[in-house]
């Protein structure tokens, strides 16, 4: 399969090369020439498999060049063999015709988990026989950055880098990235928000010759290989639904939009979803422009869900590609207009495009934390916060189409907030009981690229 850039103007690659690559060299990012359509019947053949055998018959059209089946499935297999959970992204039922996807049972209690230990065997098998090393850096707002440590600590052939808001992360996110004592990985806590440390991320890619001495490579959503992980769940909660002889909708808690757009993949896939529903908190410039279709970037506010305090939100311009019909020349201009002012129009085509896929909602802080205690008391089911914005957007969308709303962590990796909301404060699994006890190791950065890219090349093997 050939992946071409967003922006249209960077080499096109196969799966191993978008995958090391990260940020294509034009500045975008990386999608499928083509998307495979699955048959009515190889979906419904899907229901009742092991998520393992789901994530090797989704996954692989889109890797086939990179890996051979045999090899790939191995990788599968020791990707999900640490989740807590049989089901590995079980579904729980909330009320009439709305469900619960527990996503949070990996090894550090977010989605991101599903990608991250995949990712992680792709590239040990591709760098291993390629002979080569590479430099990971990564922009966090708490969730990508523990499991991207998680996932490649120890790893021979790579350094990872993770930058993440200084003061804006719970304690358990931070403790999960600053804990781990393998020499391989760093944390770096960069004076700023989400926003600025996904900035200097992109300023680093583009620094080319940054870029080519340390052999960089990316682990965020801008690397296509995270989203396509993401896209397995959506069929197995769909196919345990009645898919594909029944459509199913999904909400998704937002923020730089990898989760969602993996559902769009799943519906052009052939998976019959009716809805997707972007669910967001204060920080809406994604409800704001699929309302309005301006996308202006405005202050980012802390909340009580601090993973998805982002205004920038990388893979809307993956959707916009899509929306202005692979016009890479129009989604180029877009972004530098983006740059220049802090946001651009979206056109009345594109709106209508993007409003024909997605739903949107927003959700105050009061409303999370009264959606976190009222499921609390109405159903048993104790939410993250994250998860709580997502089932109070869900509500304005219920009707006859199951839907599926995503918890996306683990209520124990936000305990002060979910305490706050219902009185009880939720515990870590045994696994990572002390967590509070180990050393911590963080390096402070000033928000700059000059001095970021220092401190990497100072502290990288070399
Ligand atoms: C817990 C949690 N929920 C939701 C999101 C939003 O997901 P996405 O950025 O893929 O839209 C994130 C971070 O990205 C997250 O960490
Ligand atoms: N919420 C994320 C932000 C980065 O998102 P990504 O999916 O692009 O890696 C986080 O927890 O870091």
């Amino acid at each position: 399969m050939r992946y071409i850039s967003t922006r249209g103007q960077a080499p096109v690659l196969g799966f191993e090369d978008t995958m090391l690559t990260g940020l294509a060299r034009d500045g975008g990012l990386y999608v499928p020439e083509e998307v495979p359509v699955l048959s009515h019947a190889e979906i419904a053949a899907l229901a009742g498999l092991p998520y393992e055998e789901v994530a090797l018959r989704i996954m692989r059209p889109f890797v086939a060049d990179a890996f051979a089946e045999d090899d790939f499935a191995a990788m599968i297999d020791r990707a999900y063999a640490g989740f807590g959970h049989d089901a590995r992204a079980p579904l729980v039922q909330l009320g009439p015709n709305h469900f619960l996807l527990e996503l949070f049972h990996g090894p550090t209690l977010a989605f991101k988990d599903f990608a991250m230990q995949l990712i992680g065997q792709m590239f040990e098998t591709s760098l291993k026989r390629r002979g080569d090393r590479v430099t990971i850096v990564g922009a966090t707002s708490g969730d990508t950055g523990s499991a991207a440590i998680e996932a490649f600590r120890g790893l021979d052939a790579v350094d990872v880098f993770i930058l993440y808001p200084h003061g804006r992360v719970s304690d358990v996110q931070r403790r999960q990235m600053t804990t781990p004592s393998e020499a391989n990985v760093h944390a770096l806590a960069i004076a700023g928000h989400f926003d600025d440390a996904q900035a200097r991320v992109k300023d680093m890619f583009n620094d080319f010759g940054f870029r080519d001495r340390v052999g960089l490579a990316g682990v965020n959503s801008i690397n296509f290989a995270r989203v396509l992980a993401q896209v397995v769940y959506y069929f197995t909660a769909a196919t345990a639904l009645g898919a594909p002889h029944r459509p199913v909708s999904f909400t998704v808690p937002t923020g730089n939009f990898g989760d969602i757009f993996a559902g769009h993949l799943a519906r052009r896939m052939g998976l019959p979803i009716e809805k997707l529903v972007v669910a967001t908190n204060q920080n809406d410039i994604l409800h704001r422009c699929l309302t309005t279709g301006e996308y202006r970037v405005g202050e980012v506010t802390p909340s009580i869900s601090p993973s998805m305090d982002i205004q920038v939100s990388s893979n809307f311009e993956r959707a916009l590609h899509l929306a202005y019909d692979g016009d890479g020349a129009a989604v180029s201009q877009l972004m530098d207009e983006l740059r220049r002012t802090g946001g651009f129009t979206v056109s009345q085509g594109a709106l209508q495009s993007l409003r024909e896929t997605y739903a949107s909602g927003r959700v105050s802080e009061d409303e999370t934390a009264a959606a976190i205690a009222g499921y609390r008391t109405r159903t048993g089911q104790l939410l993250c916060p994250h998860g709580a914005i997502g089932v109070r957007v869900a509500e304005d969308h219920l009707g006859a189409t199951p839907m599926v709303t995503l918890a996306t962590a683990h209520p124990a990796k936000f305990p002060d907030a979910v305490e706050a909301a219902t009185g009880l404060r939720p515990a870590l699994p045994p696994r990572m009981g002390d967590l509070f006890e180990r050393d911590e190791r963080i390096t402070r950065v000033a928000n700059d690229l000059a001095a970021i890219e220092a401190v990497i090349d100072e502290t990288r093997a070399a």
